[in-house]
């Protein structure tokens, strides 16, 4: 369940507003319900809806041999081929599980020697298998850290072992990966062409390193179905993800030119990383966009509360306030001194609650709009149930905008560079 509340946005966004922009939100959810305006990007609206039954056996098959050879799968990817699934696995995969679980690592996030030699040395007491996900199948840095620990596999166990124990989850034709898995004959996932990667974690790209951990990911599939059903329903004057959009669309207009998600749950952080990439390559061009941040409550209320009460007004605060029914209970002591008197026998629930109240306080009457999504649910099905929502809520500000959310020109710039210098 996802609600939304303006309530501490309200003296910048007001219902006048809200009024008077409609004509131009029904515009915007027009131009996403066109599916043949941008269709090359929108494969991911009704994806939740359609039979995946296929799909599902792949992969459960993929997971179920991965998990019987190894103990270890390294899942090597960047950007849309990452976040979602690192996010997914962060909110529904319990911390501090200890030992006998299949471990999924990341890499090829990032170009760090010590990172992956550091991770190529842990492999050594480890049965090891690999996933590579790619939708072009030439971005660099999962390049060049699968053929590095694709070469480390192979002299480990043998070329022919090795390819039993790489699955490539690429484009279903093109691309480099794509025809050297094929040649390989390693297992291989396809992304849809028509789902860019920032709007893949619903497809095998997410759903294999889910799959890998343990998590139920078909109920992640039924959350997202569940809100795309309800969102399709909705006029824009009760679409949460519609209003959501046009709250940050005219927040933007007034000079506020940052929006940090804030979460108060570790287990939801990494979510804003998958939210920042979303927001920030869809909407952030033209010389326009908000500038995507992310704030983890109550920590940095400790290192950059300071910045966001005090300093140039130019920040939205977007709260997502996330309640898991798995959510255990945990109650201060009883007995403390008399300074700390108020804390007694007080849950921790409580405590974060009060926190999200307060902070919106302080920060809205201090100028900084806050907008709070509040969501619960159980872990799995939430995880979906947000994807989707915040899919929709990106895809609309990126048309009231006047851009194309799905494509992303700007990234190439730095791309063309370096390829320029490592050819030279
Ligand atoms: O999946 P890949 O083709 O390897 O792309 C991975 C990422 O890299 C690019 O630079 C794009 O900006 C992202 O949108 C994409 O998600």
């Amino acid at each position: 369940m996802i609600e939304l509340s303006l309530e501490k946005a309200r003296r910048w966004f007001t219902e006048e507003h809200e009024a008077r922009l409609a004509p131009l939100a029904e515009f915007a959810l027009g131009e996403l319900n066109d599916r043949n305006r941008d269709a090359f990007g929108k494969g991911w609206i009704d994806w939740p809806a359609a039979d995946h039954s296929a799909l599902y056996r792949e992969v459960d098959a993929i997971a179920a041999d991965f998990r019987a050879k190894s103990n270890a799968t390294v899942v090597i990817g960047i950007g849309g081929s990452y976040l979602g699934a690192q996010s997914a696995l962060s909110m529904a995969k319990p911390a501090f599980t200890g030992e006998g679980d299949h471990e999924v690592i990341f890499a090829g996030q990032q170009l760090s020697p010590t990172y992956h030699a550091h991770l190529l040395q842990y492999l050594d007491k480890r049965e090891v298998t690999l996933v590579v996900v790619s939708k072009s199948g030439t971005t660099l840095e999962p390049s060049a850290v699968f053929h590095t620990f694709r070469e480390y596999l192979e002299k480990r166990s043998g070329v022919e072992e090795a390819n039993r124990r790489i699955c490539a989850i690429t484009d279903a034709e093109k691309g480099s990966l794509r025809q050297f898995a094929d040649e390989r004959r390693y297992v291989t996932l396809p992304i849809p062409d028509d789902i860019g990667g920032r709007y893949s974690v619903l497809t095998a790209v997410g759903l294999l390193p889910m799959a890998l951990a343990g998590i139920d990911y078909k109920r992640v599939m039924q959350g997202a179905a569940r809100m795309r059903e309800e969102l399709a329903k909705l006029k824009v004057a009760d679409h949460p993800a519609v209003k959501y959009a046009l709250a940050r669309h005219v927040l933007y207009q007034q000079g506020f030119v940052a929006e940090a998600l804030v979460t108060y749950e570790p287990r939801v952080a990494d979510f804003a990383g998958w939210w920042q990439q979303l927001f920030g390559e869809s909407q952030g061009k033209d010389g326009t966009g908000l500038f995507p941040t992310m704030l983890r409550y109550t920590t940095d209320l400790h290192s950059m509360g300071q910045y966001v009460q005090d300093a140039r007004k130019i920040l939205v605060e977007t709260v997502l306030d996330v309640h898991f029914s798995d959510e255990p209970e945990l109650v201060v002591p009883r007995g403390l001194d008399e300074k700390n008197a108020y804390l007694d026998g007080v849950s921790f629930s409580r405590l974060q609650e009060v926190a999200v109240e307060s902070v919106m306080v302080a920060h809205s009457e201090a100028g900084v709009p806050n907008i709070l999504i509040r969501a619960k649910g159980d872990p799995e099905s939430l995880y979906g149930e947000l994807v989707y929502f915040f899919e929709i809520a990106c895809a609309v500000g990126g048309y009231l905008m006047g851009t194309n959310p799905f494509d992303q020109p700007g990234v190439e710039a730095y791309k063309n560079e370096m390829r320029s210098r490592l050819k030279a």
